[in-house]
């Protein structure tokens, strides 16, 4: 019911999670770009769902630490997308372990990085080497040695690994 996302661009996703959750569902949605949101937003408002949506054109970064400073907000929000900057991916994952509630999830695209966290490092094509491989090669590992957390890793897509906060 009370959801965050990172990383908008057109809304695709947004618009998924906010078709799913209750009328009196809230999504904090989160994007350096507000151009890109708005080219989704006639498709949204078309499918009357834009009533559930709080657009901050932001980084993430500084709105989750702004959300941190109400204690109200901690422990209160059901689930997490997060689709942005991998480099922060990490930094994300500390402030949504302190912001969903326990049994919240929390979901992060591209942990599949195309393949290239199971190939050697020698074998990675260069365009997929970079700060960005790197920051999910780290995720995946200290999300498994995580013992907040549940995980399901799912090969769909790029990969998405699925969080469930245990305490
Ligand atoms: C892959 S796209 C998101 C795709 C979206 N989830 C969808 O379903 O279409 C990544 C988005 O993250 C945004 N982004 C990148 N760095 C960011 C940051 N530090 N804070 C917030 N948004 C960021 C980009 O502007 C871009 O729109």
């Amino acid at each position: 019911k009370k959801t965050i996302e990172i990383g908008v661009f057109t809304g695709y996703s947004l618009l998924l999670t906010a078709l799913t959750i209750p009328e009196d569902g809230q999504i904090t949605a989160i994007d350096v770009n507000r151009e890109t949101y708005e080219i989704g937003l006639p498709i949204i408002k078309k499918a009357g769902v834009d009533h559930k949506i709080n657009f901050i054109e932001s980084e993430a970064l500084s709105v989750l630490d702004q959300l941190l400073k109400d204690s109200e907000n901690e422990g209160s929000f059901d689930y997490a997308f997060v689709d942005a900057d991998k480099d922060n991916y990490c930094n994300y994952h500390e402030r949504l372990m302190k912001l969903l509630k326990v049994g919240g999830i929390a979901v992060y695209d591209n942990t599949l990085w195309g393949g290239t966290v199971a190939v050697p490092e020698e074998q990675v094509p260069d365009h997929f080497r970079g700060s960005s491989r790197q920051a999910i090669l780290d995720l995946n590992r200290s999300l498994a040695d995580d013992p907040r957390v549940q995980l399901s890793h799912v090969a769909l897509g790029d990969g998405i690994t699925i969080c469930r906060r245990i305490f």
